[in-house]
């Protein structure tokens, strides 16, 4: 019989379990036979340069991309064997926080938050209207139901996208690039939150980020995608990473901020301070 589940007798399976992923546009190889597990209560990072294929990894993890070769297990279930009934039921147990948040502006926030809840839950308006604030409150946003994206911040959007993004209660929360378009203060704000909410609700939390302040502020444990070996390049947790420093592409990576502050300054003429 194929071995379609990761189910053990033991202990109940993993949230995600990628096995031999391959990723492919057509012919064109992204990463080539990627193996991981990201356990539950985890915050797991997939980190690595422009183009290394952290977005498209997330679309095969969330179902929006067969694999060319492989399979991703949700819950230890084989995702792409199910039919299309059953995808979209386990779609629902991802919440995702796309980079430009992707709020409708024409609505609050309390009806952004809404959305989801009418469409996929029987709960009554009251109760609506009881778990957008609760939602809200979970992101540092208590009383903001009423306003329209365009009147708060960028920051605040991304926490209104986030909120959003919980209305269904997801098991594995997913992350793309969280800090982009965000001033530092806002970015390190919304690492914290991710922690924070890690630690309240005991959520499975995968975060797809190229930014280093990010990766050693979560600090999970942590996969490198690399362009060049089309392959994971590394992992473990970021800061360990860096002090083994046994992959070149990765230590190019995780230093690249530090070598561009250490570069002596040039003056004017050209020449060195040092
Ligand atoms: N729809 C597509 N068709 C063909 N090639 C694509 C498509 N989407 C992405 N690619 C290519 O696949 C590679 C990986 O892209 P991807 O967006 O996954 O990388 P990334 O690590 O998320 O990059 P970035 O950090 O710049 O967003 C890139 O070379 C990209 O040009």
């Amino acid at each position: 019989m194929a071995d379609n589940t990761t189910s053990n007798r033991n202990s109940p399976p993993p949230p995600i379990e990628v096995r031999d992923l391959t990723m492919a546009y057509g012919e064109r190889v992204i990463v080539r036979d990627m193996n991981f597990v990201v356990p539950a209560g985890e915050i797991f990072i997939v980190m690595g340069g422009s183009g290394c294929g952290k977005t498209t990894l997330l679309r095969h993890l969330i179902g929006l991309m067969a694999p060319a070769k492989g399979r991703v297990f949700r819950d230890g279930v084989d995702f792409w064997a199910l039919s299309g009934a059953e995808q979209d039921r386990m779609k629902r147990r991802s919440g995702i926080l796309f980079q430009g948040g992707a709020l409708w502006s024409a609505m609050t926030l309390a009806e952004n938050i809404a959305l989801p809840l009418r469409e996929f839950t029987r709960y009554r308006e009251k109760e609506i209207r009881e778990i957008c604030e609760l939602k809200l409150s979970l992101v540092g946003l208590a009383g903001f139901g009423d306003y329209y994206p365009a009147a708060i911040s960028g920051g605040m959007r991304k926490r209104a996208s986030l909120a959003r993004a919980m209305a269904l209660d997801p098991e594995v929360l997913f992350f793309d690039e969280p800090s982009a378009g965000l001033d530092p203060v806002s970015a390190r704000r919304l690492d914290e939150l991710i922690l924070a909410l890690r630690e309240s609700l005991g959520a499975t939390v995968v975060v797809i980020t190229h930014d280093l302040a990010s990766i050693f502020a979560i600090g999970g444990m942590a996969i490198f995608l690399d362009s060049g070996s089309k392959s994971i390049a590394a992992r473990g947790r970021p800061r360990e990473l860096l002090d083994q420093g046994s992959n070149p592409a990765l230590i190019d990576f995780l230093t690249r901020g530090e070598r561009h502050t250490k570069l002596p300054a040039l003056r004017a003429d050209g020449s060195s301070k040092i």
